[in-house]
């Protein structure tokens, strides 16, 4: 994808606020969230066409507020033309959506068909549940590192019993200690796992514990600081992309060429956005496949009450209400003009 297009001076910029509660609350690296909170940016080019981006840093994972986010995205809009070239270091849900927006990234209904790996999490008996309500699927993606190693290590056997063709991807989230994870690994069929993603913090402990049980590792949290820079080592397998939590177009493409040079997966993983951000996420995911080999992890709807963006329940819209008309349902919290 081109980089840095600079854009004529906008018509009208417009922020509107969403929140979407959770079924049931998640915790984020220890932050309980009973709902999702963002902002939608509709920008009017000179043509009068409307684009679209979103911007929602995901507490414990972000570190910029939707406060900070949303008031680098004013003093931004306040300052025209927009161009992906601004001299402030951007927060990287601010840089992700001027780039959308740059890009006529498109809202498409892609990821309603796109196929995710399902996400399990939740405790022992829910997943094994979840697990069953899908049809025993071949690959799954399940949470670990969040309760304690010996009911992870009855939940990954549970759940490997299930199905004998069943490979799964873990997540620990850089949750466990040396220790643990070594815990984990010594009592686990490795062979079951197609790749995990960061057992503990420290990127040369995941690579020593990868070498000494001879699974997979994947990069997430890793590729989310801005200095790093990748090298190679055989022991990984997948680069997992949340490009809302990265950033800029130019540190995503610079990670999909690196997948493509040492043939790496990559996962385009959601951060819990909204349905915009989500098909924005699965339309670059399409675009990205050409180069790449991609798999989504946007299974991240199902964790809503309702995934309409819609401020006021009584609105009447429902699912097949377009995206872009379910937005002015939502409320302005800014305009330019
Ligand atoms: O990658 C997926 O399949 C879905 C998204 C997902 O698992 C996550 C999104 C954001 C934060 C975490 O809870 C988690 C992850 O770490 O990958
Ligand atoms: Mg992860």
């Amino acid at each position: 994808m081109q980089q840095g297009i600079n854009k004529p001076i906008f018509q009208q910029a417009k922020l509107f606020r969403y929140q979407l509660p959770f079924k049931i609350p998640i915790v984020f690296k220890g932050i309980k969230l009973t709902a999702r909170e963002g902002v939608i940016l509709q920008v009017q080019n000179d043509k009068g066409e409307f684009n679209f981006a979103e911007i929602a840093p995901l507490p414990g994972f972000s570190k910029e507020t939707l406060q900070q986010a949303t008031a680098q995205i004013i003093a931004l809009l306040n300052t025209p033309p927009l161009n992906s070239q601004s001299d402030i270091l951007l927060y990287p849900s601010v840089a992700f959506a001027l780039d959308c927006i740059l890009h006529n990234i498109p809202i498409s209904e892609l990821f309603k068909t796109a196929e995710s790996i399902p996400l399990l999490q939740g405790d022992n008996h829910s997943v094994l549940k979840q697990y069953l309500q899908l049809n025993k699927p071949n690959s799954v993606k399940l949470k670990i590192g969040r309760q304690s190693v010996a009911k992870d290590i009855t939940l990954f056997s549970a759940l490997s019993a299930l199905n004998n063709n069943l490979l799964i991807r873990c997540d620990a989230n850089q949750s466990w200690t040396f220790a643990q994870a070594d815990l984990f690994f010594a009592n686990i069929n490795t062979q079951l796992i197609d790749y995990i993603e960061e057992p503990t913090a420290s990127l040369s402990d995941n690579i020593n514990l990868a070498e000494r049980y001879e699974v997979q590792l994947a990069l997430d949290e890793t590729l989310q600081q801005k200095q790093f820079q990748y090298q190679h080592h055989r022991c990984f397998k997948a680069l997992i992309l949340k490009p809302t939590l990265i950033g800029s177009f130019e540190r995503l493409n610079y990670f999909i060429k690196t997948a493509k040079k040492f043939h790496l997966s990559v996962s385009i993983s959601s951060s819990f956005e909204s349905p915009l951000g989500l098909s924005q996420l699965a339309f670059l995911a399409s675009q990205w496949s050409k180069e790449v080999d991609i798999s989504c992890g946007l299974d991240t709807l199902k964790f809503f009450e309702s995934a309409i963006l819609n401020k006021n329940s009584d609105k009447k819209l429902d699912n097949k209400t377009p995206i872009n008309q379910q937005v002015k349902h939502l409320e302005c919290l800014w305009t330019s003009n």
